[in-house]
Protein backbone atom coordinates (compact mmCIF):
# COMPACT_ATOMS: atom_id res chain seq x y z
CA UNK A 1 0.00 0.00 0.00
CA UNK A 2 1.35 3.46 -0.76
CA UNK A 3 2.66 5.84 1.48
CA UNK A 4 -0.45 8.10 1.37
CA UNK A 5 -1.07 11.92 2.94
CA UNK A 6 -4.71 12.32 4.04
CA UNK A 7 -5.78 15.43 3.01
CA UNK A 8 -9.51 15.56 3.15
CA UNK A 9 -11.54 13.32 1.09
CA UNK A 10 -8.80 12.83 -1.63
CA UNK A 11 -5.91 10.86 -0.88
CA UNK A 12 -3.34 12.12 -2.16
CA UNK A 13 0.69 10.41 -2.11
CA UNK A 14 4.06 12.72 -3.01
CA UNK A 15 7.50 11.89 -3.60
CA UNK A 16 10.41 13.15 -4.40
CA UNK A 17 12.40 10.76 -7.25
CA UNK A 18 15.85 10.83 -8.57
CA UNK A 19 17.96 8.28 -11.02
CA UNK A 20 20.68 6.20 -11.01
CA UNK A 21 22.48 3.90 -13.21
CA UNK A 22 25.71 2.34 -13.43
CA UNK A 23 28.49 1.26 -10.14
CA UNK A 24 30.29 4.71 -10.59
CA UNK A 25 30.71 7.60 -8.24
CA UNK A 26 26.66 9.31 -8.80
CA UNK A 27 25.55 6.92 -6.02
CA UNK A 28 27.39 9.53 -3.79
CA UNK A 29 24.92 11.88 -6.00
CA UNK A 30 21.86 10.76 -4.65
CA UNK A 31 23.14 9.71 -0.85
CA UNK A 32 23.77 14.09 -0.86
CA UNK A 33 20.61 14.57 -2.36
CA UNK A 34 19.10 12.37 0.14
CA UNK A 35 20.52 14.01 3.21
CA UNK A 36 19.83 17.49 1.23
CA UNK A 37 16.15 17.00 1.42
CA UNK A 38 16.20 15.49 5.32
CA UNK A 39 18.44 18.89 5.92
CA UNK A 40 15.78 20.72 3.98
CA UNK A 41 13.09 19.45 6.48
CA UNK A 42 11.06 17.77 3.50
CA UNK A 43 8.52 15.87 4.45
CA UNK A 44 8.53 13.35 1.51
CA UNK A 45 10.09 10.30 0.87
CA UNK A 46 12.90 9.65 -2.23
CA UNK A 47 12.55 7.14 -4.79
CA UNK A 48 15.27 5.91 -6.33
CA UNK A 49 14.70 4.27 -9.81
CA UNK A 50 17.78 2.33 -10.01
CA UNK A 51 18.98 0.39 -13.57
CA UNK A 52 20.02 -3.13 -13.26
CA UNK A 53 23.65 -2.55 -13.20
CA UNK A 54 23.42 -0.92 -9.66
CA UNK A 55 25.18 -3.20 -7.01
CA UNK A 56 23.62 -4.44 -4.37
CA UNK A 57 25.91 -2.39 -1.66
CA UNK A 58 24.76 0.74 -3.30
CA UNK A 59 20.71 -0.06 -3.46
CA UNK A 60 21.77 -1.12 0.66
CA UNK A 61 23.41 2.82 0.90
CA UNK A 62 20.74 4.03 -0.39
CA UNK A 63 17.89 2.32 1.79
CA UNK A 64 20.17 3.21 5.09
CA UNK A 65 19.71 6.73 3.95
CA UNK A 66 16.18 6.06 3.73
CA UNK A 67 15.44 5.63 0.44
CA UNK A 68 12.91 4.01 -1.53
CA UNK A 69 14.67 1.83 -3.96
CA UNK A 70 12.60 0.85 -7.31
CA UNK A 71 14.76 -0.91 -10.39
CA UNK A 72 13.38 -0.15 -13.94
CA UNK A 73 14.46 -1.83 -16.69
CA UNK A 74 16.80 0.29 -19.57
CA UNK A 75 15.16 2.11 -22.48
CA UNK A 76 16.29 3.56 -24.84
CA UNK A 77 15.21 4.66 -28.58
CA UNK A 78 14.52 1.65 -31.26
CA UNK A 79 15.85 4.21 -34.00
CA UNK A 80 19.70 3.61 -34.37
CA UNK A 81 21.69 6.93 -35.01
CA UNK A 82 23.62 6.94 -37.96
CA UNK A 83 27.04 8.53 -35.36
CA UNK A 84 27.22 8.76 -31.68
CA UNK A 85 24.58 11.89 -31.69
CA UNK A 86 24.60 12.04 -27.90
CA UNK A 87 26.31 15.14 -26.42
CA UNK A 88 28.01 12.66 -23.38
CA UNK A 89 28.09 9.49 -24.41
CA UNK A 90 26.24 8.31 -21.52
CA UNK A 91 23.14 10.02 -22.11
CA UNK A 92 21.82 7.04 -24.03
CA UNK A 93 21.17 5.86 -20.19
CA UNK A 94 18.88 8.92 -19.63
CA UNK A 95 16.08 7.57 -21.53
CA UNK A 96 15.35 4.88 -18.78
CA UNK A 97 14.36 8.17 -16.83
CA UNK A 98 10.75 7.56 -18.29
CA UNK A 99 10.26 4.53 -16.41
CA UNK A 100 9.80 7.13 -13.50
CA UNK A 101 5.92 7.67 -15.26
CA UNK A 102 5.22 4.19 -13.77
CA UNK A 103 5.38 4.81 -9.99
CA UNK A 104 1.48 5.88 -10.12
CA UNK A 105 1.63 4.86 -6.76
CA UNK A 106 2.33 8.64 -6.06
CA UNK A 107 -0.02 11.10 -7.19
CA UNK A 108 2.56 13.72 -8.04
CA UNK A 109 6.34 13.83 -7.78
CA UNK A 110 8.82 16.00 -8.13
CA UNK A 111 12.00 14.61 -10.31
CA UNK A 112 15.85 15.75 -9.70
CA UNK A 113 19.20 14.71 -11.16
CA UNK A 114 21.21 12.95 -8.89
CA UNK A 115 23.89 15.99 -9.42
CA UNK A 116 21.11 18.21 -8.20
CA UNK A 117 21.09 19.58 -4.37
CA UNK A 118 18.22 21.03 -2.36
CA UNK A 119 19.25 23.72 0.09
CA UNK A 120 15.51 24.80 1.03
CA UNK A 121 12.78 23.24 1.64
CA UNK A 122 10.71 23.04 -1.96
CA UNK A 123 7.59 20.66 -1.06
CA UNK A 124 5.30 23.68 -1.84
CA UNK A 125 6.05 22.12 -5.63
CA UNK A 126 3.65 19.30 -5.11
CA UNK A 127 0.80 21.95 -5.01
CA UNK A 128 1.18 23.40 -7.87
CA UNK A 129 -1.82 22.68 -10.29
CA UNK A 130 -2.25 19.24 -11.67
CA UNK A 131 -2.40 18.57 -15.57
CA UNK A 132 0.71 20.16 -16.44
CA UNK A 133 4.43 20.00 -16.45
CA UNK A 134 6.87 22.16 -14.66
CA UNK A 135 10.16 22.56 -15.11
CA UNK A 136 13.33 25.39 -15.50
CA UNK A 137 14.21 27.03 -18.80
CA UNK A 138 17.79 25.51 -19.68
CA UNK A 139 19.14 29.15 -19.90
CA UNK A 140 17.14 32.17 -18.18
CA UNK A 141 17.16 34.35 -21.27
CA UNK A 142 14.39 32.06 -23.08
CA UNK A 143 12.11 33.56 -19.96
CA UNK A 144 13.31 36.93 -21.50
CA UNK A 145 12.34 36.36 -24.83
CA UNK A 146 15.66 36.92 -26.40
CA UNK A 147 17.88 33.87 -26.30
CA UNK A 148 21.49 34.08 -25.96
CA UNK A 149 23.67 32.35 -28.79
CA UNK A 150 24.72 29.23 -25.98
CA UNK A 151 20.78 27.89 -25.86
CA UNK A 152 21.10 24.33 -27.14
CA UNK A 153 20.45 23.72 -31.06
CA UNK A 154 17.00 22.21 -31.08
CA UNK A 155 17.01 19.28 -33.19
CA UNK A 156 14.67 19.80 -35.96
CA UNK A 157 14.25 15.95 -36.65
CA UNK A 158 11.72 16.36 -33.27
CA UNK A 159 9.84 19.28 -35.45
CA UNK A 160 9.17 22.49 -34.58
CA UNK A 161 10.76 24.25 -31.24
CA UNK A 162 9.13 24.71 -27.84
CA UNK A 163 9.30 28.39 -27.49
CA UNK A 164 10.87 27.70 -24.01
CA UNK A 165 13.06 24.30 -23.95
CA UNK A 166 13.30 23.04 -20.14
CA UNK A 167 16.10 21.64 -18.16
CA UNK A 168 15.10 17.81 -17.76
CA UNK A 169 17.43 18.22 -14.12
CA UNK A 170 14.38 18.73 -12.16
CA UNK A 171 10.76 18.58 -12.89
CA UNK A 172 7.32 18.39 -11.48
CA UNK A 173 5.04 15.49 -13.06
CA UNK A 174 2.15 13.01 -12.57
CA UNK A 175 2.71 9.17 -12.65
CA UNK A 176 0.24 7.97 -15.15
CA UNK A 177 0.33 4.56 -16.97
CA UNK A 178 -1.49 6.34 -20.32
CA UNK A 179 1.14 8.57 -20.24
CA UNK A 180 3.98 5.94 -20.10
CA UNK A 181 2.62 4.12 -22.37
CA UNK A 182 2.51 7.63 -25.01
CA UNK A 183 6.02 7.98 -24.02
CA UNK A 184 7.10 4.64 -24.91
CA UNK A 185 5.10 4.52 -28.20
CA UNK A 186 6.33 7.96 -29.26
CA UNK A 187 10.41 6.93 -28.17
CA UNK A 188 9.57 3.93 -30.46
CA UNK A 189 8.91 6.53 -33.34
CA UNK A 190 11.88 9.22 -32.70
CA UNK A 191 15.30 9.13 -33.16
CA UNK A 192 18.18 10.15 -31.02
CA UNK A 193 19.82 13.43 -30.64
CA UNK A 194 22.09 15.37 -28.95
CA UNK A 195 20.43 15.88 -25.33
CA UNK A 196 18.46 12.82 -25.69
CA UNK A 197 15.20 12.35 -23.29
CA UNK A 198 15.75 16.09 -22.44
CA UNK A 199 15.04 16.93 -26.12
CA UNK A 200 12.31 14.14 -26.01
CA UNK A 201 10.86 15.34 -23.09
CA UNK A 202 10.69 19.06 -24.43
CA UNK A 203 8.96 17.97 -27.44
CA UNK A 204 6.50 15.36 -25.65
CA UNK A 205 5.27 18.33 -23.41
CA UNK A 206 5.35 21.13 -25.35
CA UNK A 207 1.80 21.95 -25.38
CA UNK A 208 1.53 20.59 -21.07
CA UNK A 209 4.80 23.09 -20.36
CA UNK A 210 4.91 25.51 -17.55
CA UNK A 211 8.12 27.28 -16.69
CA UNK A 212 8.63 27.77 -13.24
CA UNK A 213 11.67 30.00 -11.57
CA UNK A 214 15.25 29.07 -11.91
CA UNK A 215 15.48 28.81 -8.09
CA UNK A 216 14.15 25.13 -8.12
CA UNK A 217 16.65 24.13 -10.93
CA UNK A 218 19.82 26.68 -10.77
CA UNK A 219 21.92 25.59 -13.52
CA UNK A 220 25.54 26.72 -12.65
CA UNK A 221 26.29 28.10 -16.36
CA UNK A 222 23.80 30.75 -15.68
CA UNK A 223 26.73 31.95 -13.22
CA UNK A 224 28.46 33.36 -15.88
CA UNK A 225 25.96 33.07 -19.02
CA UNK A 226 23.27 35.51 -17.17
CA UNK A 227 24.86 36.70 -13.69
CA UNK A 228 22.54 40.01 -13.78
CA UNK A 229 19.25 37.53 -14.06
CA UNK A 230 19.83 35.87 -11.14
CA UNK A 231 20.85 35.91 -7.23
CA UNK A 232 22.70 32.96 -6.15
CA UNK A 233 21.38 33.01 -2.69
CA UNK A 234 17.52 32.82 -4.12
CA UNK A 235 18.62 29.33 -5.39
CA UNK A 236 16.54 26.49 -3.47
CA UNK A 237 17.87 23.97 -5.52
CA UNK A 238 21.39 24.02 -7.18
CA UNK A 239 22.27 21.45 -10.40
CA UNK A 240 25.77 20.93 -11.35
CA UNK A 241 25.72 19.74 -14.60
CA UNK A 242 28.36 21.99 -15.97
CA UNK A 243 31.60 19.95 -17.07
CA UNK A 244 33.75 19.18 -14.11
CA UNK A 245 31.00 20.77 -11.66
CA UNK A 246 30.46 17.66 -10.11
CA UNK A 247 31.10 17.91 -6.49
CA UNK A 248 32.64 14.31 -5.47
CA UNK A 249 34.95 14.33 -8.31
CA UNK A 250 35.71 17.79 -7.96
CA UNK A 251 39.18 19.00 -9.15
CA UNK A 252 38.44 22.91 -10.07
CA UNK A 253 40.58 22.28 -12.95
CA UNK A 254 37.55 22.54 -16.03
CA UNK A 255 36.38 26.04 -17.34
CA UNK A 256 34.78 28.12 -15.30
CA UNK A 257 35.96 25.84 -12.21
CA UNK A 258 37.99 27.77 -10.20
CA UNK A 259 35.27 30.18 -9.43
CA UNK A 260 34.71 31.44 -6.11
CA UNK A 261 30.93 30.65 -5.98
CA UNK A 262 31.41 27.34 -7.76
CA UNK A 263 33.94 26.34 -4.49
CA UNK A 264 31.21 27.88 -2.18
CA UNK A 265 28.41 25.84 -4.17
CA UNK A 266 31.01 22.60 -3.89
CA UNK A 267 31.29 23.10 -0.21
CA UNK A 268 27.65 23.24 0.83
CA UNK A 269 27.42 20.22 -1.12
CA UNK A 270 30.08 18.43 0.32
CA UNK A 271 29.19 19.91 3.99
CA UNK A 272 25.57 18.06 3.66
CA UNK A 273 27.62 14.77 2.32
CA UNK A 274 29.47 14.90 5.24
CA UNK A 275 27.04 15.95 8.14
CA UNK A 276 26.18 12.99 10.14
CA UNK A 277 23.42 14.30 11.76
CA UNK A 278 21.86 13.60 8.76
CA UNK A 279 22.92 10.13 8.34
CA UNK A 280 19.94 7.95 8.51
CA UNK A 281 20.44 5.92 12.14
CA UNK A 282 19.43 2.57 11.64
CA UNK A 283 15.72 2.12 12.57
CA UNK A 284 14.57 4.98 12.49
CA UNK A 285 13.06 8.08 10.39
CA UNK A 286 13.23 11.79 10.19
CA UNK A 287 9.74 13.22 10.63
CA UNK A 288 10.51 17.13 9.95
CA UNK A 289 7.18 19.18 10.12
CA UNK A 290 5.08 20.71 12.89
CA UNK A 291 6.32 19.09 16.39
CA UNK A 292 4.43 16.42 17.00
CA UNK A 293 2.74 15.71 13.60
CA UNK A 294 4.10 12.67 12.77
CA UNK A 295 4.01 12.95 8.73
CA UNK A 296 2.27 10.15 7.60
CA UNK A 297 4.57 9.85 4.13
CA UNK A 298 7.45 9.63 5.65
CA UNK A 299 6.22 7.27 8.12
CA UNK A 300 4.47 5.06 5.02
CA UNK A 301 8.03 5.84 3.29
CA UNK A 302 10.05 4.03 6.05
CA UNK A 303 7.84 0.95 6.18
CA UNK A 304 7.32 1.11 2.45
CA UNK A 305 11.16 0.40 2.09
CA UNK A 306 10.72 -1.91 5.03
CA UNK A 307 13.08 -0.04 7.22
CA UNK A 308 12.92 -1.35 10.50
CA UNK A 309 11.80 1.79 13.00
CA UNK A 310 11.97 1.48 16.07
CA UNK A 311 13.10 5.60 17.02
CA UNK A 312 11.20 8.43 15.68
CA UNK A 313 12.83 12.12 15.38
CA UNK A 314 10.30 14.19 15.26
CA UNK A 315 12.18 17.27 14.05
CA UNK A 316 10.54 21.14 14.16
CA UNK A 317 11.22 23.20 11.40
CA UNK A 318 12.66 25.79 14.51
CA UNK A 319 15.45 23.26 14.95
CA UNK A 320 17.38 24.42 11.97
O1 LIG B 1 26.75 7.30 -14.93
C1 LIG B 1 25.70 7.90 -14.69
C2 LIG B 1 25.27 9.07 -15.41
C3 LIG B 1 24.09 9.69 -15.08
N1 LIG B 1 23.32 9.18 -14.07
C4 LIG B 1 22.04 9.79 -13.70
O2 LIG B 1 21.55 10.53 -14.81
C5 LIG B 1 21.39 11.91 -14.43
C6 LIG B 1 21.66 12.81 -15.63
O3 LIG B 1 23.05 12.81 -15.91
P1 LIG B 1 23.91 14.13 -15.58
O4 LIG B 1 23.33 14.81 -14.37
O5 LIG B 1 25.36 13.76 -15.53
O6 LIG B 1 23.65 15.04 -16.84
P2 LIG B 1 23.82 16.62 -16.83
O7 LIG B 1 22.70 17.19 -15.99
O8 LIG B 1 25.17 16.92 -16.24
O9 LIG B 1 23.71 16.91 -18.27
C7 LIG B 1 22.40 12.06 -13.29
O10 LIG B 1 22.14 13.19 -12.50
C8 LIG B 1 22.19 10.77 -12.53
O11 LIG B 1 20.98 10.84 -11.78
C9 LIG B 1 23.73 8.05 -13.34
O12 LIG B 1 23.05 7.64 -12.41
N2 LIG B 1 24.89 7.43 -13.68
O1 LIG C 1 20.49 13.70 -21.13
C1 LIG C 1 20.57 15.06 -21.42
C2 LIG C 1 20.89 15.89 -20.17
O2 LIG C 1 20.66 17.22 -20.48
C3 LIG C 1 20.69 18.18 -19.44
O3 LIG C 1 21.99 18.63 -19.15
C4 LIG C 1 22.69 19.46 -20.06
C5 LIG C 1 21.96 20.73 -20.36
O4 LIG C 1 21.57 21.32 -19.13
C6 LIG C 1 22.85 21.70 -21.13
O5 LIG C 1 22.18 22.93 -21.23
C7 LIG C 1 24.14 21.97 -20.43
O6 LIG C 1 24.95 22.80 -21.24
C8 LIG C 1 24.86 20.68 -20.21
O7 LIG C 1 26.06 20.96 -19.48
C9 LIG C 1 24.01 19.76 -19.41
O8 LIG C 1 24.72 18.55 -19.30
C10 LIG C 1 20.05 17.70 -18.12
O9 LIG C 1 20.59 18.42 -17.03
C11 LIG C 1 20.30 16.26 -17.82
O10 LIG C 1 19.40 15.85 -16.77
C12 LIG C 1 20.01 15.40 -19.02
O11 LIG C 1 18.64 15.53 -19.34
MN1 LIG D 1 22.31 16.65 -14.00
Amino acid sequence: MAPELLTGTKRRSFAYVTFLAGNGDYVKGVVGLAKGLIKAKSMYPLVVAILPDVPEEHRLLLRSHGCIVREIEPLSPSLKSSDNKYARSYYVLNYSKLCIWQFVEFSKMVYLDGDMQVFENVDHLFNLPDNHFYAVADCICEMYGQSCPEVLPWPKELGSRPPIYFNAGMFVFQPNLSIYADLLNTLKLTPPTQFAEQDFLNMFFKDKYKPISYVYNLLLAMLWRHPEKIELNKAKAVHYCSPGAKPWKYTGKEENMDREDIKMLVKKWWDIYNDQTLDHKQGCIHIAGVEGEVESNRLMAAAFSDANISTLYVTSPSAA
